[in-house]
């Protein structure tokens, strides 16, 4: 078996890979246009992340290729009907990152609400100013998610221990799947998580009905005082309307984990003091990644020797 990996992927899974077969390793090998179609010619299985575009033209230069490993969640970098029409399966890392999600977005209330990085560095240049830092309590305020899936549902289970009200939208949940209200969310239309939550946090996949989701029209339906956070896809939220928003204080704040364009190219919104933005990390803990390597390894072999995976996306 040949496995061409063009991401970063943690050592656990490139063992369990190289005890099946020839493992070809580059984790800026996506970025080598001209290199890449020539190692696909013979290869079982292309391993990617977030970066690598899988199109219906660079599955055509695959003909072997029976399956595509995403280090992750999101598939917006896939051509999912390119890859079903050529017989190519794809496999993702269901579920491996979203506890880190979820942390990722208590860093990010805290942040707002206790903002020990700043206040330290006050107190580092000599002040001593209690009434500045003086912020309000997560307890008591309400969390809207704007899709209750994976990292939705988690999210909201630990909220609830914050003391925290959750409400939700997600008009996809199979109500089997997941009961909502037994987590303690309420779930309600999205015009009404807009306008009573505290904090909105997005978790969406980026797709047509996504995009622009968050935008001029809704972020006016806000309280001035939430914060939004965003570590869904940047594309969910349409940048130059956060932009106006934040700038003329229609909402508080907000925490981009995402962006349209990443790294960021003339980006207005890295300006403003009222945004936090980190570079695309939410999923990205020891823990989350030795999960995703080693289950997205383990899945595509399975495909590889014909045997069935949950984590085949349908
Ligand atoms: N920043 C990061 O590091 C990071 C890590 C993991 C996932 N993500 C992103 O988060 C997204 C969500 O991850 P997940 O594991 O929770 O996925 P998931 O598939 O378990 O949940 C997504 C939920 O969104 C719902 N949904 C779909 N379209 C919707 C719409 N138009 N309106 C409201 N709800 C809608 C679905 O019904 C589903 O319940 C991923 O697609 C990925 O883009 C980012
Ligand atoms: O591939 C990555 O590193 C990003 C991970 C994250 O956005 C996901 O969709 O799981």
């Amino acid at each position: 078996m040949k496995f061409v990996i063009t991401e970063l992927i943690w050592n656990e899974g490139i063992e369990i890979l190289k005890e099946m077969g020839e493992v070809i390793y580059d984790p800026n090998l996506w970025k080598k246009n001209e290199q890449l179609p020539s190692l696909l010619t013979d290869a079982d299985a292309l391993i990617v992340r977030n970066q690598t575009r899988v199109t219906g033209e660079l599955l055509a230069q695959a003909p072997k290729l029976k399956v595509v490993g995403r280090l992750g969640v999101g598939l917006d970098n896939i051509e999912l009907a390119a890859a079903r029409e050529a017989g190519v399966k794809v496999v993702f890392a269901r579920n491996a990152n979203a506890i880190s999600v979820v942390e990722y977005v208590f860093a990010a209330m805290f942040s707002f609400s206790r903002p020990l990085e700043k206040a330290s560095q006050d107190v580092k240049q000599g002040n001593w100013d209690r009434k500045l830092f003086t912020r309000e309590e997560i307890y008591g305020k309400t969390l809207g998610l704007i899709g209750v899936g994976e990292i939705g549902a988690r999210l909201a289970s630990r909220a609830k221990a914050f003391g925290m009200k959750v409400i939700g939208y997600d008009p996809f949940l199979p109500p089997y799947e997941l009961a909502c209200t037994d987590i303690g969310v309420n779930m309600t239309s999205l015009e009404k998580v807009l306008a009573e939550a505290d904090y909105v946090s997005l978790h969406v996949p980026l797709n047509d009905q996504t995009r622009n989701l968050i935008n001029r029209e809704s972020l006016k339906t806000m309280k001035k005082t939430t914060f939004i956070i965003n570590t869904a896809r940047g594309g969910v939220i349409n940048e130059s309307d956060l932009y106006e928003a934040l700038k003329s204080n229609i909402i508080a704040g907000a925490a981009l984990d995402v962006l349209s364009k990443e790294p960021p190219e003339g980006n207005q919104l890295l300006e403003l003091d009222n945004l936090m933005v980190t570079p695309h990390i939410a999923g990205l803990t020891e823990e989350a990644q030795v999960r995703t390597s080693e289950l997205v390894a383990r899945e595509c072999v399975k495909v590889l020797c014909g045997q069935g995976s949950l984590c085949i996306v349908r």
